[in-house]
């Protein structure tokens, strides 16, 4: 079965789907595979208008990285091996020819928020929350998602929530810019949510994210992306990071 789904709509758009809703879609090898795969399909497509991607069930959008994957027992070197490839989707997401929308349906955590943040814009279901809470794994950050946030809200508000490694509400994340809009059961429509970026046509959205892109410096973002990888997999060999791995795989088991 497809971990990751990908589908062509009539209106001239595409969506990816994380479709593994019995672990809350957390990202497992399978998955980054598959979501690789799917943006160069989507990236070959010259017809597509923008890409939404959200996540299957009422959930979640996405736990993060599948923790029996990433767990804690790994050396540096086979940390950078896993993260690697996934931070090259996310660049690969962040830097797409066309708009992407992240239509956050549940709760998105970890890894989850770095696959939002590498969206352009973000929509989320009223009552969900979301946290970068890798500093409260011993860890940070490591798709390249903490660099993209900084290119995505406030400095100071990006340092904030990664340091602090909370939980935000709709509400916290609309204030710092992360969030663009936020939709309640009844509203949350293909329709209502995606009717403004519709009427554009493909050569217009294709210019208008051409625009976005030039003013991100691609070269240094991907450097930066880079370096948090290698960062991340040092923090992967802390104790406290093997602890609470532990503590959450313990958990499961009662
Ligand atoms: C790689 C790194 C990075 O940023 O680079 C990261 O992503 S670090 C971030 C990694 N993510 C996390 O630390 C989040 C871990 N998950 C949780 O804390 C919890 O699941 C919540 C998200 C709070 C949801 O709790 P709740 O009690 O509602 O559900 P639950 O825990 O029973 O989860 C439902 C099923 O999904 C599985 N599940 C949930 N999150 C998972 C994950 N990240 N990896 C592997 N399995 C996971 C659970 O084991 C369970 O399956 P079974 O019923 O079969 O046991």
């Amino acid at each position: 079965m497809s971990l990751v789904l990908l589908d062509w709509m009539e209106d001239g758009y595409a969506v990816i789907t994380l479709n593994r809703p019995e672990k809350l879609n957390a990202i497992n090898h399978q998955m980054v595979q598959e979501l690789d795969e799917a943006l160069d399909l989507v990236r070959k497509e010259d017809h597509v208008k923008f890409l939404t991607v959200t996540g299957n069930g009422d959930k979640a959008f996405c736990a993060g990285g599948d923790l029996n994957e990433f767990h804690g027992n790994l050396e540096e070197d086979e940390a950078y091996d896993l993260l690697a490839p996934m931070k090259n989707v996310l660049y690969k997401l962040a830097t797409l020819p066309i708009p992407t929308i992240a239509l956050l349906n549940g709760q998105a955590r970890g890894g989850g928020c770095e696959i939002a943040t590498a969206c352009d814009f973000r929509y989320a279901l009223k009552g969900t929350s979301f946290g970068f809470i890798q500093g409260k794994l011993g860890i940070a950050p490591g798709w390249g998602g903490g660099t993209l946030l900084y290119e995505k809200v406030d400095k100071q508000a990006a340092a904030h929530w990664l340091m602090t490694a909370t939980m935000y509400s709709t509400d916290q994340a609309l204030r710092i810019g992360w969030l663009h809009k936020v939709y309640s059961d009844k509203e949350w429509t293909m329709e209502t949510l995606l009717q403004p970026f519709l009427h554009n046509s493909q050569e217009q959205m294709t210019w208008f994210k051409k625009q976005y892109l030039n003013s991100l410096k691609l070269d240094e973002l991907s450097v930066r992306m880079e370096e948090e990888t290698i960062s991340c997999s040092k923090l992967w060999e802390s104790e406290a990071h093997k602890e609470a791995v532990q503590k959450f795989m313990l958990s499961r088991k009662n």
